[in-house]
């Protein structure tokens, strides 16, 4: 519909534009025109070349519609891939009839000619009018393409049985969004306005005699500061000025902060995948430099877009005045200017985007290498180091350089064919005596203003791209589709048994999804009972954990709480209910107190020191010498990795979990320490469902239940004495475990490689265990 919308009003206006301009042309009836044009041309008395332009318009439309209607599916792209040269030419046709009415102004018949008037001001209307004629139809196609997919998407949806209101709605664009930002801010943006306003009518024009300060001869200076008012009005301009860089400082600041709260709470919604998939150093360059580029773009560049629109009409207004003519050529270079900005405001949109990516991956090294130090040091790395990150800033030099030479390329090749037009054209009018010299001077000065207003929109054009590549990026952070991990179930009942369950559970981590690390497992957890998970390295044990603690969803078979999937329990319950103690625990750069009551509102001291107590953590934090007040450093650096291991679980046993998850989280440990915390487990278990994953035998032994697994599959279960008697790949584990300490870890080194060698063997000619270093 939108097509044969744009059609009908493109014949009419095809139709239109043929006739009127011809009657204009021939002033109502005198058909001789044509012929005595065509046999003496002159450019300024003849107007047979703006009815010419008439008929390439014509052309054009009708070779456009038909274009269109002839080949709906390719022809509105076709147009659209076409626009920039229609744009040029539909520009072109004015700026043809502004060099003619600067030429005809010169004869004896300006300006009292309504006809010339009429054909001058229907040829720029025309002209515009068919430009956008043909952008709409180009836009009415692709809409109308758009439409068909659309269709064609319905027809796979009731082809699958989608429901019509899972389609997800379309996200609005950056430059919208930027938009709403901005609106939140409109009250400071609009007293931003309005002293930017008051500045700028501060300044006096430039031109015309300048009254004497003191005319009456008196010299004090608080009468000369109230008689002069060029001192008044600097004073005002300086004041207003001062106050309005202070608004839109503050409009930066609070729009920075807006956006990088949004990322921070979005980036914490993700799912575990996404930070699997992204880098640390990546999420924190979005966080730190593209939001400071947005935020700078938004209120730098509105404050510059107002002030240099505001004083560019202000000069344009003085221009006017000294010399209509020459003012004209100065204003024929304005869509010049618009065309390049655009063509070199897309070019730095793409150079923007490239250069945060690449200062991305600069950064992710410069944080990967910081927080790694101690191995960066052992292996004595930093030369190569700092040479990998010269190089990462050397790509980001190369394109900084590209940007300044197209910076330095736009803005001198405008501005430079506009002033040789004005000083040819000026010095004309100054012989032809229709301008003084003294005019023509401040004529130039004058453009010379306007020109520094035009560059500085320029800059905006220029910026507001750089800050929309920025802000892309962001809202691509924004906008990641969750796995659904977080926020779906509802579910917080207030009693928990706490029973485990994993039926038929298949599972590949999303960056690798066609790696099964988990196939068809099942096997339940039962409330007041200590599970052990055991199995050789990489078998899938700290996956099944991740399952439960829904970090990931499978893509086979489901894990139950209670005997309901997991993602019907709300998240921030579900975390409460279940925690983790993991292979690595992370404490934060924090006192030891805050750690173990990390999450909590309100913890008491007596349950904190119940908790270190029961994971035999107690004993050291007093000995320290600020005790629980003790600072751990960044990453708990400045405990050894038994006390953060000891901490961690005083954090897990402080919340009261109703499933405490162990994955290898007394590894650090020594025997003894170790012994302590498993007997501690047993008086807890009553109340509270324990998965123990661990290599070490003493850890395992004692379950109420051992699981065995390989190669993401349960091989056996049962408990120890059980399973020993089975003689499978518990036995097994078990009796190497023993043999290594039988010969006290001293088997000679030759032994313990062949050993490997043999293992090697074994599962490249298919053997079915893998007995590897399961338990060492
Ligand atoms: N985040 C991840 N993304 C992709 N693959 C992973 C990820 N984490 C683990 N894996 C892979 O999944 C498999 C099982 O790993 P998992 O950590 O569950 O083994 P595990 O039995 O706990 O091993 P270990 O005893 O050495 O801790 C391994 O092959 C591992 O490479």
């Amino acid at each position: 519909q939108g097509n044969e919308v744009s059609l009908c009003a493109q014949s009419v206006l095809a139709a239109l534009d043929v006739s009127v301009t011809t009657v204009l042309y021939i002033h109502g009836t005198e058909y001789q025109r044509f012929s005595a044009d065509l046999r003496r041309f002159s450019m300024s008395r003849s107007f047979l070349d703006l009815w010419a332009a008439c008929v390439l318009r014509l052309c054009l439309l009708s070779g456009a519609g038909l274009g269109v209607c002839l080949n709906p599916a390719q022809g509105p792209g076709r147009l659209g891939r076409w626009a920039g040269w229609l744009r040029l030419l539909f520009g072109l046709v004015p700026l043809y009839a502004t060099v003619k009415l600067l030429l005809y102004s010169d004869t004896s018949a300006f300006p009292h000619d309504p006809w010339f008037w009429s054909l001058l001001a229907w040829t720029y209307f025309c002209s515009l009018a068919t430009g956008a004629l043909c952008h709409l139809l180009s836009c009415a196609g692709q809409r109308a393409g758009a439409g068909a997919g659309a269709g064609a998407e319905e027809g796979c949806n009731l082809l699958t049985d989608e429901p019509e209101e899972e389609r997800r709605p379309e996200k609005p664009g950056a430059g919208r969004r930027l938009i709403s930002l901005c609106w939140k801010e409109a009250r400071l943006l609009t007293a931003g306005a309005v002293f930017l306003l008051l500045a700028e009518l501060g300044i006096r024009p430039s031109s015309g005699p300048v009254p004497s300060p003191c005319p009456d001869g008196r010299t004090d200076s608080a009468y000369l500061l109230c008689r002069c008012p060029a001192d008044l009005h600097a004073c005002d301009s300086a004041l207003s000025s001062g106050v309005r860089g202070g608004i839109f400082t503050l409009v930066f600041a609070r729009i920075n902060i807006r956006i990088r709260n949004m990322l921070f709470r979005s980036l914490l919604q993700q799912d575990i995948a996404f930070f699997d998939a992204n880098h640390t150093g990546d999420i924190t360059s979005r966080l730190t430099s593209d939001t400071t580029v947005v935020s700078d773009m938004l209120s730098h560049n509105g404050s510059l877009f107002l002030q240099s629109v505001v004083r560019g009409l202000g000069v344009c207004v003085f221009m006017v005045v000294l010399s209509w003519q020459l003012s004209l050529v100065t204003f024929m270079g304005f869509p010049i200017m618009i065309l390049s900005s655009e063509i070199y405001g897309k070019y730095c949109k793409n150079l923007a985007a490239q250069v945060q990516d690449v200062l991305a991956k600069a950064n992710n090294l410069a944080e990967e290498t910081i927080s790694s130090m101690k191995t960066v040091r052992s292996f004595g790395t930093e030369e190569t180091e700092c040479r990998e990150y010269c190089r990462r800033m050397q790509d980001v030099y190369t394109l900084n350089r590209k940007e300044a030479m197209a910076f330095s390329f736009f803005t001198c090749s405008g501005r430079i064919s506009v002033q040789i037009c004005i000083l040819y054209y000026g010095g004309f009018l100054v012989i032809a005596k229709h301008m003084t010299p003294g005019n023509l001077i401040s004529f130039i000065i004058y453009e010379l203003q306007l020109g520094d207003c035009l560059e500085n929109l320029g800059t905006v054009y220029t910026g507001l791209m750089q800050g929309t590549g920025a802000a892309e990026k962001i809202f691509q952070y924004m906008d990641q589709e969750s796995c659904g991990t977080l926020n779906e179930g509802t579910l917080a009942p207030d009693m928990l048994k706490g029973e485990i369950t994993f039926s038929n559970v298949s599972f590949a981590y999303p960056t690798r999804p066609h790696t099964q690390v988990l196939k068809d497992v099942c096997f339940t957890l039962s409330p007041g009972e200590v599970t052990a998970l055991v199995g050789p390295s990489g078998s899938g044990k700290s996956s099944c954990v991740h399952l439960m603690e829904h970090f990931y969803s499978p893509q086979a078979g489901e894990v139950l709480l209670d005997g309901l999937p997991l993602p019907k329990y709300q998240s921030q319950y579900l975390h409460s209910q279940v925690t983790l103690v993991g292979q690595e625990p992370v404490l934060f750069a924090r006192p030891i107190h805050e750690n173990i009551a990390y999450g909590l509102a309100d913890c008491p001291v007596d349950m904190m020191v119940w908790a270190a107590k029961t994971a035999n953590a107690h004993g050291f934090i007093t000995e320290l010498t600020d005790g629980y007040g003790t600072e751990t450093g960044e990453k708990g650096a400045q405990l050894s990795g038994g006390q953060k291991q000891r901490v961690a679980i005083a954090r897990a046993l402080v919340r009261s979990p109703r499933i405490l998850l162990l994955d290898e989280a007394t590894s650090a440990l020594d025997a003894e320490s170790d012994h302590k915390i498993q007997q501690a487990l047993c008086s807890i278990k009553e109340n509270c469902t324990v998965l123990i994953v661990a290599h070490r035998l003493s850890t395992v032994k004692n379950a109420d239940k051992i699981i065995v697994l390989q190669d993401g599959t349960v091989v056996e279960e049962g408990k120890h004495e059980e399973l020993m008697r089975r003689e499978g790949l518990y036995a097994r584990l078990v009796h190497r475990q023993l043999l290594d300490i039988k010969s006290g870890g001293k088997r000679p080194l030759a032994e313990h490689l062949h050993r490997i060698a043999s293992e090697r063997a074994a599962r490249s000619s298919g053997a079915s265990e893998d007995l590897g270093i399961g338990i060492d």
